[in-house]
């Protein structure tokens, strides 16, 4: 059956991030991707120029009102990315909202992008959106750990305070948190980076548990930008397939299923998704 992703994104000439980053991957995973680009810039912002434009409120309103109009506004699946601007922020908030009035299973996967490394790379003013308007209405949310601090204005020095933050993170409304990369120290080693997962279930008798998963990935000796946009696309399209197993969400079948189309694959894409190759171990937390 189709499944119908609107993926609200930013969008390079140059380079894979955003929506360039997301949308093929989950195109070859059999989803349909509808993408709005909220920013159509040459390249990323880490490169030192950079030149493009910005899309405002009213032009996001214009384009969701044209597919509005047509009545094909039927989504599955809501994925937010990159984004500049407060007022589109708080436009994207209302669109999920109506889609989510008109579809209650509508699952909504937010990767609040606000800055790595102690520091912001978008305007400050989106913070208190995100926390305020965005983190709420989300499902799944992917925050790296300076996000994940910065939402919850809690330190991370520990895997207990990483648990601590992602039960506050799930107080401010999603059920599945994934802390993407943090600076914790990894059992297996310092060529290790570590992630975090948490996702709250509603048992048949009503009971509540919560899944904790560690997630140990091999570090490459690079920087690499457009990565936490491909892993919030695989974690939306594996939490499809398994919606209430964090621990299956190796992606080496989405690695199984791009390399199958290698030849299909542009080289640099295929390197990003090299990374997700390793992503295959993973221990549930008991903390
Ligand atoms: N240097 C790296 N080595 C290995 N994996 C990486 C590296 N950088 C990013 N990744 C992969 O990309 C994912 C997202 O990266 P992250 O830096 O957390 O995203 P964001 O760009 O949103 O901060 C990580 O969970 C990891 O799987
Ligand atoms: C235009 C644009 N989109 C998206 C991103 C996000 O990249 P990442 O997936 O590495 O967080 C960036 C980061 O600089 C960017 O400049």
């Amino acid at each position: 059956m189709e499944c119908r992703v609107l993926s609200i994104q930013s969008h390079v000439v140059r380079g894979y991030v955003g929506n360039k980053s997301a949308s093929f991957p989950l195109q070859l995973l059999g989803f349909e991707v509808d993408s709005i680009n909220s920013v159509q810039f040459s390249n990323h912002t880490g490169y030192s120029h950079w030149k493009g434009q910005v899309l405002t409120a009213d032009e996001l309103h214009v384009l969701y009102e044209g597919i509005k109009l047509n009545n094909v506004h039927h989504y599955d699946y809501v994925l937010t990315g990159y984004t500049r601007d407060t007022s589109f922020l708080e436009m994207v908030v209302d669109i999920v909202q109506e889609l989510k009035r008109a579809n209650p299973n509508l699952v909504y996967v937010c990767d609040p992008v606000l800055g790595d490394h102690g520091s912001m790379y978008v305007p400050q003013n989106l913070y208190p959106v995100y926390k305020n308007k965005v983190v709420p209405v989300a499902d799944i949310i992917t925050p790296n750990q300076f996000e994940a601090e910065l939402l919850t204005g809690k330190n991370i020095s520990t895997e207990k305070d990483a648990v601590e933050v992602m039960d506050l993170l799930h107080a401010m409304g999603p059920d599945t948190v994934v802390i993407t990369s943090s600076d914790l120290p990894s059992r297996l080693g310092d060529r290790f980076l570590v992630s975090l997962g948490s996702q709250r279930h509603v048992r048949p008798d009503g009971s509540r548990t919560t899944q904790r998963v560690r997630l140990e990935v091999p570090k490459v000796d690079a920087v690499f930008v457009g990565t936490g946009d491909l892993f919030a696309a695989m974690l939306l399209a594996w939490t499809h397939h398994y919606p209430t197993d964090l621990k299956v969400h190796t992606h080496k079948q989405t690695q199984k299923k791009l390399f199958g189309a290698q030849s299909k694959v542009p080289e640099s894409l295929r390197n990003r998704s090299r990374l997700f190759k390793d992503l295959q171990r993973f221990d549930e937390l008991v903390l």
